[in-house]
């Protein structure tokens, strides 16, 4: 206080004409703003470290001077989307740290990347309705799925619904239709086994992508909706499968990184009737247009008592619209990156003949068919297998996200700003895009030796400190984390662990040499390199097995 009282005299000396009281609130002012600028230059978004640097692979060109290593009309956004997903990330996160920021296309706000298991885990498991999907992201689940589970955001809306759909997918549930997955897996099965005995040659060539999708198809549309679908030769199935093509289209195109960037920068283009957007809506309306049809009129006869997904959406308080939404959204989500899963491990397993071998003698030693419960414990090899499948190609491989309220997201890693500061955590206000780079987390070279390896072994082994990796299912973020975690992981693991022991015990699988590269469109899709004119395509050399 005398301190105060003596700091007010002095100040008293140097301006005569000003009065003990101004001077006291010029003092606090001045105090206020010191120390909300020392707060902002610790924790803000604006403090965190930008990439530099990328002689390797940004070329010499009149755009690249705003800032170093960021273009002036793309940012840093142009690098990241011509690259396979999440390589700009991984050289950044090696250069900066977990914690940074880059530069937006089209001079949007500076987007935060996270790779901060704390900070992410604050985010999906704490806060997560403050965080809704991006206003790029969350009009594109619209037109892929629907205005469903998926697309709903605020926590009243999205726990209703989820209590609506969670208990259709339960284990228990999973259990009692296990013979129905089977039953639908090897009329798949049996088609592939067909080709091959009217060919001529020894091995065939297929594409597992389709292959799988028929049997992730099947899958879901026997569990969740009672259908049908033939092997994925019903008319419908077919529909479904043929009007992927078109929404293919990746970000790593330029006219897809194109469009992207606009429809965040210029939200107000989602609704335009843009072509490219239009297609995204193919698969859904293929489903209103002939599966949907089937189930609705069969709704009306069937009692509504069962405990199938179609059951509980017919008896809860739900308009149809909602109805459509629901259906397009599991089906569509319930197949693909089921299928894509399973693709890539028949592609590693190809060409990693010794972990196949490894596979196969496992399932054949089993004694008798695995239980659902089997699946779950009693077959390590094969859960390893998934691991690495999911670790190296997520299905989903970024999250992006935008804060609505403002908040301290902490982190575990602590960021050296530019300036010199430590950040323990970081500030960020409504408006902020925040980008959780999934594949490139699991891909890590500060955590996990040969990163980029199929090695299912490495599950096996003593893993990486559990400090070091996220904390979603098996220490991986390819279902995400927190209350709106995958609803279908049990059914995913599920099938996933049936359809690919059967694929396993009934063939072998070679490979064909083709180099597979990865690019972004609604998944991660694998493209032959060389073959881009096939669309998203895991050709493999398929052998009967005695
Ligand atoms: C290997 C297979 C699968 C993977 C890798 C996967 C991955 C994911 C991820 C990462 C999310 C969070 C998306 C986000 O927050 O933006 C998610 C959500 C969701 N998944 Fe899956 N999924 C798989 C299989 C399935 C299956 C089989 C179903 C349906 C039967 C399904 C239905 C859903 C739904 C409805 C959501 C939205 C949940 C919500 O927001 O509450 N998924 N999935």
């Amino acid at each position: 206080m005398v301190q105060a009282q003596g700091l007010l005299a002095s100040l008293g000396c140097l301006f005569p004409q000003t009065s003990p009281t101004t001077l006291a609130l010029l003092l606090l002012g001045g105090f206020i703003w010191i120390f909300r600028r020392a707060q902002k230059r610790g924790s803000g978004i604006g403090e965190l470290p930008l990439p530099v640097s990328h002689s390797t692979y940004i070329q010499c060109n009149i755009l690249t001077f705003a800032k170093p290593g960021a273009e002036f009309l793309w940012g840093h956004e142009r690098v990241v989307y011509s690259h396979e997903p999440g390589v700009s990330y991984r050289r950044w996160i090696r250069q900066l740290g977990l914690t940074f920021r880059i530069k937006a296309a089209f001079g949007a706000r500076d987007v935060l990347v996270l790779s901060d298991r704390d900070g992410i885990h604050h985010i999906l498991s704490k806060r997560i309705y403050d965080y809704p999907h991006s206003n790029v992201v969350r009009p594109r689940i619209a037109r892929f799925l629907g205005k469903g589970l998926g697309w709903v955001e605020g926590a009243s809306e999205h726990r209703r619904m989820k209590r609506i759909v969670a208990p259709s997918l339960t284990a228990e549930n999973i259990r009692d239709m296990s013979s129905d997955i089977k039953d639908t897996l090897f009329k798949v099965i049996h088609d592939l086994e067909s080709e091959l005995k009217n060919s001529n040659e020894p091995h065939i060539t297929a594409n597992m992508l389709e292959w799988a999708g028929k049997m992730t198809l099947n899958a879901v549309g026997r569990v969740a909706f009672l259908l049908d679908l033939e092997g994925g030769k019903s008319e419908g199935a077919t529909k479904i499968l043929a009007a992927k093509a078109p929404h293919s289209r990746p970000a790593t195109t330029f006219g897809g990184f194109l469009t992207l960037m606009l429809l965040r920068r210029f939200s107000f283009m989602n609704y335009l009737p843009i072509p490219a957007l239009k297609a995204q809506a193919s698969v859904r309306e293929a489903i209103n247009n002939g599966v949907m049809k089937e189930i609705v009129r069969r709704s009306h006869a069937m009692p509504i008592d069962g405990k199938d997904l179609l059951s509980r959406l017919l008896k809860a308080d739900i308009t149809p619209d909602e109805l459509y939404a629901q259906i397009s959204t599991f089906i569509i989500s319930g197949h693909e990156t089921t299928a894509l899963t399973l693709a890539y491990s028949i592609y590693e397993l190809s060409r990693h003949q010794d972990c196949q071998d490894k596979l196969r003698s496992e399932l054949r030693d089993f004694y008798g068919e695995p239980t659902y419960d089997d699946l779950q414990t009693r077959l390590p090899y094969l859960d390893a297998v998934l691991k690495e499948t999911l670790r190296l190609y997520p299905a989903l491989p970024y999250m992006e996200r935008t804060v609505v309220e403002n908040d301290v997201i902490p982190l575990r890693q602590p960021v050296n700003s530019p300036e010199g500061h430590i950040m323990n955590s970081v500030h960020v206000k409504p408006g902020q895009t925040v980008i959780i780079p999934i594949i490139a987390i699991q891909r890590l070279d500060s955590v996990w030796k040969d990163p980029d390896t199929f090695r299912p072994e490495r599950w096996l082994e003593q893993l990486p400190p559990s400090d070091d990796l996220p904390s979603g299912w098996s220490n991986l973020l390819a279902f995400s984390d927190g209350p709106r975690t995958c609803i279908g992981i049990r059914l995913a693991i599920y099938n996933y662990k049936t359809m690919i022991s059967a694929m396993i015990q009934h063939f072998r699988f070679l490979d064909t040499g083709a180099q597979i590269s990865l690019k972004i469109s609604s998944a991660i899709q694998p493209w032959v390199i060389g073959k881009e004119d096939l669309g998203p395509h895991v050709p493999v050399y398929v052998e009967a097995l005695e």
